[in-house]
């Protein structure tokens, strides 16, 4: 891969992001490496000097190490003697230019992007449980937790983020392609768009799933117009939007779809009993049938003219319960669908999809049932209390959950709210405390609590916690271990501190008893 000075050049200036520029050598010079670190440049390298944290220096080491040109957005004098563009704004040149380098690896790829504050994870594995049946193995996912760039288990790792840097974004997908990968689902965050980590990008299929308080504070969204704003541009830049017709703010969701799409390739979707408000034709519904405690079970039915000739109605199961991922298992089936997969394929990829951290179960004899699930918010926290309370019957419902540091403050008044309307009994504790310290977390979510409903206690260690909550169990009682999903650290003061997992814990005292 390579690009060169004139291309550079070129990209910028079309965009309109090019304020000067400084050209030590021929325009036809190619750069052969990318980087936005200065501890990875290799010989010939462009090096991006991006980012809050970023100091001169870096510029010094990366030249150092061979960068022969950088891009800012002011001059360093540590950049003399190398090719300098100066740019508005580094996000979207970097953006820009790493999509150049790495070929445009996405107009050979089938892409589905996800955003919405909750669903994306679940939806995007569904949705790779089929691909990977009509693909043959063909299908790339860059999701929160495994970013899979080909069939071999090397081509697969952890995520650092939901959505990647662009750069990185980038280069994974040109590795997708060069591993022969055809298609590529993604997770959107409301981050990539702020950061425009995917700026230049258009998706063949984008979904809108759901919005709700969430990704507000100082590190994240100013306020929850910008959060909106921010996931709204996933439609903007999809060639066929899909959304879920009963998301919060679904009028301004729908109008952002229609500014650069066309209403025949808008495609909405819902439960079988929803009316929109405004009467907006349904394309897509699914009904609930019978459940039991291991699967769900619903009927996905195209319903508008448009929305038939995919042809994958049918009746459905999942091996993870909660209605709530019937919605998402549909949003799954019509991507699948838009990206050639029939019924048959539909229903096999879909029944034995299981997502490490959503809803992962344990009996623990002579005590409660329990439950681990990634909620971590109000909404997502409210529709799994609701959920267990129904399936259960009126269950006590005993819940282990903590709130981040730094991040996601709202989320305290919303675990308190939730605790009060559903929870007996409520366990606070550590969860990714961050700079912060978890026992004034703890006591901000507690001061919200009625303690006339919730018999609350505050115990910092998780792994104690969570063998408190099981141990006070009795059999009919459901406990959740909320929040943490499937993670194996607690972020401590900028460190990933190893976390053994809520399931290895509860299993670990299961087997004890
Ligand atoms: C706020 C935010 O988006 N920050 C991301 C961003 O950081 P940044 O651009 O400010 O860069 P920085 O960390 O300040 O570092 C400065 C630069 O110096 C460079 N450097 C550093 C040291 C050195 O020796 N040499 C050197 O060149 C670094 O490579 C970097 O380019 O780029 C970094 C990658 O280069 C990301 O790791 C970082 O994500 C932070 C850690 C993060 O946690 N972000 C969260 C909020 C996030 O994006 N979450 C969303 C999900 C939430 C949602 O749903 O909205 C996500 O998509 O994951
Ligand atoms: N459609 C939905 N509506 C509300 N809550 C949901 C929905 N789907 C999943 N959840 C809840 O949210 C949790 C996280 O789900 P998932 O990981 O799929 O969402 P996400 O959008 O990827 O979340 P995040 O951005 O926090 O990583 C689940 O464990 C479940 O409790």
């Amino acid at each position: 891969m390579s690009l060169s000075l004139y291309a550079c050049m070129l990209i910028l200036k079309e965009h309109h992001l090019l304020k000067s520029s400084a050209i030590q050598k021929d325009l036809d010079t190619k750069m052969t490496d990318i980087t936005y670190d200065s501890r990875k440049v290799k010989n010939d390298a462009i090096f991006f000097c991006k980012g809050d944290n970023f100091r001169p220096i870096y510029l010094t080491m990366a030249k150092d190490n061979g960068a022969i040109t950088y891009v800012a957005e002011q001059p360093y004098p540590e950049g003399k003697g190398m090719n300098a563009f100066i740019v508005t704004n580094i996000q979207k040149a970097m953006a820009l230019l790493s999509a150049a380098y790495f070929d445009y690896p996405q107009d050979d790829l089938f892409v589905i992007a996800y955003t919405g504050t909750k669903g994306k994870t679940t939806s995007a594995y569904f949705t790779k449980g089929i691909l990977d049946i009509t693909t043959k193995h063909k299908t790339a996912l860059f999701s929160t937790l495994d970013r899979i760039v080909g069939p071999k288990p090397e081509q697969q790792f952890k995520s650092d983020l939901t959505t990647p840097e662009s750069l990185d974004l980038f280069h994974d997908m040109r590795e997708a392609v060069d591993n022969g990968m055809t298609h590529l689902i993604m997770e959107v965050s409301s981050q990539a768009y702020l950061r425009n980590r995917v700026f230049g990008l258009t998706y063949d299929v984008g979904f809108f799933l759901n919005i709700s308080s969430d990704h507000i504070g100082p590190n994240e969204h100013p306020d929850f117009d910008n959060y909106l704003h921010c996931k709204l541009q996933l439609l903007v830049n999809a060639r066929k939007c899909i959304i879920n017709a009963e998301t919060d703010h679904f009028d301004e969701v729908y109008a952002a779809a229609r500014t650069t799409t066309n209403p025949n390739s808008i495609y909405l979707f819902a439960a079988a009993d929803y009316q929109t408000p405004q009467n907006v034709e349904i394309d897509f519904r699914f009904e609930s049938k019978e459940a039991d405690l291991g699967t769900s079970r619903f009927i996905f039915t195209p319903v508008s003219e448009k929305a038939q000739v995919l042809n994958v109605q049918g009746d459905y199961q999942l091996s993870l319960i909660g209605d709530f991922n019937e919605s998402n298992a549909t949003a799954a089936i019509i991507a699948a669908a838009f990206a050639g997969a029939d019924t048959k394929e539909t229903q096999d990829g879909l029944v034995n999809v299981r997502i490490p951290g959503r809803m992962d179960t344990l009996a623990v004899p002579g005590h409660g049932q329990v439950y681990v699930d990634y909620a971590h918010n109000y909404v997502s926290m409210k529709v799994l209390l609701r959920f267990l309370q129904h399936e259960y019957q009126d269950p006590r419902l005993i819940v282990v959950v903590g709130s981040p540091g730094d991040k996601g403050v709202s989320r305290r008044p919303g675990f308190a709210k939730v605790l009060t309307e559903y929870a007996q009994v409520a366990l606070l504790t550590t969860d990714d405390p961050g700079f912060e310290n978890p026992q004034s977390i703890a006591e901000q979510i507690d001061k919200d609590i009625d303690h006339n409903k919730v018999d609350v206690s505050i115990v910092l260690d998780r792994k104690t916690a969570i063998k408190q909550a099981i141990m006070m169990s009795q059999p009919g009682d459901i406990v959740v271990l909320a929040g943490k999903g499937a993670d194996p650290y607690q972020k401590v003061r900028g460190i990933d501190t190893p976390y053994e997992t809520d399931l290895a814990i509860a299993q670990q005292i299961a087997d004890e008893l």
